[in-house]
């Protein structure tokens, strides 16, 4: 675990110390979008035009950000346009790594052994985090975007020319923006994010306050998907996802391992359905592996867990009936 400072690596935990025990997310820095003509986005560069063959997503299947851009790529129908790195589950002193030789855990463009190198190949003197998920550019030779929630929005839209892709499925339509925007909102800070507040706090005030939030989300959500199938308009849309790959961690990692544990996701009766139902889309059991999601947790954060030890439970059972058909 560590970071890029000018480029060079440097090995150490996140700082709380500035910030009294809190957990503070930095914001991603490549911020470029991938456009239908490659036409400017709302931020970054412009000459990002989607095209076949021509982006690299660099994934973990233990990250619950970079959980949301597989989940996309696939119920979008992009994945013989985008091709696909994963990184080993195990992030400790030279944060991610590929494993070279590996089947599932090689750099397929460069066969790096870090990606840290993947950074300063993009941009030589980079400051920041090395994160996943990050979707390289194969035409520019750089990063184009390192932040979820926008590389699946432009997976949602800009590829839709494509052969084979879903233009169909939108899972961010126009007449429900306000409505995703204001969900997203409340969950991205309680409870996406809410999670790490409450598991990397280094203060038992800064914890609490982050476990009262996330599971006030998690109560309000209950209530909401106790009268409806999905989260907004009646419809699966980017919420739907936004919220389940925390929720489908929860039991297994964030209960445990982040303290996050007046109840499990299971004793919700609404959200434990609603996980099934969303598990049990085409394709996106797929995308859900819980071994990796446990063996990085447990194993990575060592001022957690120090021993590395990684449980064996518990007993999941997504493929189980949910009964939520007959919600509107
Ligand atoms: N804003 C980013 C956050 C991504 C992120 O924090 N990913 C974690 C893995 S779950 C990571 O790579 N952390 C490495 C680090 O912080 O050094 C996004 O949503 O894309």
């Amino acid at each position: 675990m560590g970071l890029l400072i000018g480029g060079k690596w440097h090995d150490q935990w996140y700082d709380t110390d500035k910030t009294g025990g809190k957990f503070e997310r930095e914001s991603a820095r490549f911020r470029n979008w991938v456009t239908v003509d490659g036409a400017p986005g709302p931020e970054g560069e412009g000459g990002f035009k989607a095209e076949s063959g021509r982006y690299h997503l660099y994934v973990s299947m233990a990250c619950p950000w970079a959980h949301r851009t597989l989940i996309f790529r696939r119920l979008k129908g992009l994945e013989k346009h985008i091709s696909v790195s994963v990184v080993h589950p195990d992030m400790v002193e030279n944060g991610w790594e590929f494993r070279p030789g590996s089947d599932h855990h090689r750099d397929h463009l460069f066969d790096f052994r870090f990606m840290h190198q993947l950074y300063t190949k993009a941009a030589p003197g980079y400051t920041g985090r090395v994160t996943v998920p990050a979707l390289w550019d194969r035409e520019k030779q750089t990063i184009a975007s390192n932040e979820s929630a926008e590389i699946i929005r432009m997976f949602n839209s800009a590829f839709n020319r494509l052969d084979g892709v879903e233009a169909g499925v939108d899972f961010y339509p126009e007449s429900l923006r306000a409505e995703i925007d204001e969900v997203n909102e409340r969950v991205y800070h309680t409870v996406n994010n809410g999670v790490y507040k409450a598991g990397f706090a280094t203060a038992q005030d800064k914890y609490e306050e982050a476990y009262a939030e996330l599971f006030r989300s998690l109560d309000w959500l209950e209530r909401r998907l106790s009268g409806q199938r999905y989260l907004v308009g009646g419809q699966l849309t980017e919420a739907d996802w936004r919220l389940f790959t925390t929720l489908i961690r929860f039991d297994a990692a964030y209960y445990g391992h982040f303290k996050c544990n007046r109840q499990r996701i299971a004793d919700f009766p609404a959200l434990s359905g609603y996980v099934r139902d969303l598990y049990q889309v085409a394709g996106v059991a797929g995308t859900v592996d819980i071994a990796q999601i446990k063996r990085h947790y447990y194993v990575s954060q060592r001022t957690i867990n120090p021993s590395q030890v990684v449980p064996v439970g518990p007993e999941l059972d997504f493929d189980a009936s949910h009964g939520r058909e007959s919600l509107s």
